[in-house]
């Protein structure tokens, strides 16, 4: 069963005024699906229900895509937050998001990041070197608080995904060693301000197979064993994120939360631990599409060119992963063509697919990029001075920008014209 197909709420040209939209707001737009979007948290929240001890903690995170008005809705679903940075913390704050359903990740954490969500609260910050915990302990211990902190370990596992998104092997500057675990834990234990309880694990995004995480999770059981025998009381074990989302039919098809969660309730069965689970991707991928107007069609040596008006820097993961996104007409014409997708910007990079074979389009037709919802508007940028993308939230037949266009031709930088 694929949960991502339910025409009801994915994003088809039938069921969103997409056209309505272009127009109104004009394009490149991302469009994302409310209902799409609950269904996501839904299934996750279903997958991991009764796992671990106490209630799992769905903690979205926030990177995948950060816009106020989809953690809204995912707050609303009951889902907390993972943050890698204090304006992700912030957001998530702003979202109505509590702070002991928020954790805090990421290998670059500052001092005055720290700072702010420990006087603001979180679940736990995970810790990603002992030169990070000392400083949490310096912070925490100035602040008179105890900062509740587990440690990331990495399993050095290879995750099977693009070797840019995989973060659990030796050679990812993510996480401690399992090597070094005891040792980090033991001074970490010994150092004031520090409440030490957790332990978390992330091995990379876009997993197909769950095997690599089922191998990063039995090491991490193994830690616990062993880091209770230590004395450290570990309550808390978050399991991080990375499930893989269905691109396309013939493209490689990623495990079901449903197994996802069979796995995790076999390999934890004995924990004794309060679970935390970081999907992105998972939740928001398939919920949003970017919308784009092809601009003109122009021969090619092999095939047309089909340059659209939307570039790489609205949509950078076929020119940094080489990702595939289904395209598709949203008024199809009927006929097929093999064509390459490429954008305005100066790069050949800029390309979001060669030899694709797809609705036959002509200049100033609508075409949608699937699966765009995660790591999309928020890893856009203003390459060759063009607009951020805007952003639209469609619910049932009702629709409204979140986001607007932000122009980046004014020249808001400090000038001080020197010549
Ligand atoms: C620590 C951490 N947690 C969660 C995620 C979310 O990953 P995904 O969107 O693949 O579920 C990431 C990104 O890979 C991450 O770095
Ligand atoms: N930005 C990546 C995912 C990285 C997840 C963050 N660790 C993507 O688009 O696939």
């Amino acid at each position: 069963m694929d949960h991502f197909a339910n025409r009801s709420g994915s994003l088809h040209a039938e069921d969103v005024p997409l056209t309505a939209i272009a127009e109104a707001v004009g394009t490149p737009v991302y469009v994302y699906s409310v209902a799409t979007m609950k269904r996501h948290a839904e299934v996750m929240l279903d997958a991991v229900a009764g796992c671990g001890s106490g209630e799992p903690l769905v903690a979205y995170a926030v990177k995948a895509n950060p816009n106020g008005a989809v953690l809204r809705v995912l707050q609303g679903c009951g889902l907390g937050a993972d943050v890698v940075s204090i304006g992700e913390y912030r957001r998530a704050r702003a979202a109505g998001i509590a702070p002991e359903r928020i954790v805090f990740s990421g290998v670059g954490k500052t001092a005055e990041e720290m700072a702010e969500a420990l006087a603001g609260g979180v679940l736990q910050f995970n810790a990603e070197s002992i030169e990070e915990a000392r400083m949490l302990s310096a912070i925490a211990d100035a602040q008179g608080k105890s900062a509740p902190i587990g440690f990331r370990i990495n399993p050095d596992v290879e995750a099977g995904t693009h070797a840019k998104i995989t973060t659990g092997t030796a050679d990812n500057k993510f996480g401690i060693p399992a090597a070094e675990a005891l040792g980090a834990y033991a001074e970490a234990e010994r150092l004031p301000g520090l409440k030490v309880q957790g332990i978390t694990v992330h091995i990379g995004s876009q997993l197909v197979s769950i095997a690599p995480l089922e191998a990063a999770f039995r090491r991490l059981g193994e830690l616990i064993g062993a880091l209770r025998a230590q004395g450290s009381d570990i309550r808390l074990a978050d399991l991080g994120g990375g499930l893989g989302v269905p691109h396309g039919a013939d493209q490689p098809q990623p495990a079901l939360p449903e197994a996802y969660g069979a796995m995790v309730r076999r390999v934890t069965a004995d924990w004794n631990c309060r679970l935390v689970f970081e999907p992105g991707r998972l939740i928001v991928g398939n919920a949003g599409v970017l919308l784009t107007r092809v601009v003109r069609v122009k021969p090619g040596a092999s095939h047309p060119w089909l340059i659209v008006d939307a570039g790489m820097n609205d949509l950078m993961r076929p020119a940094l992963y080489d990702a595939w996104h289904g395209i598709e007409a949203v008024t199809p014409r009927g006929a097929k063509a093999t064509v390459n997708v490429v954008g305005p910007v100066c790069e050949s990079g800029d390309t979001f697919a060669m030899a694709r074979e797809m609705d036959a389009v002509e200049a100033g037709d609508l075409v949608l990029f699937r699966t765009a919802g995660a790591y999309g508007a928020t890893m856009a940028n203003g390459y060759n001075s063009r607009p951020l993308t805007p952003e639209v939230l469609v619910d049932g037949d009702r629709w409204a920008l979140v986001r607007k266009r932000i122009d980046l031709s004014d020249c808001a930088e400090v000038d001080p014209d020197w010549r």
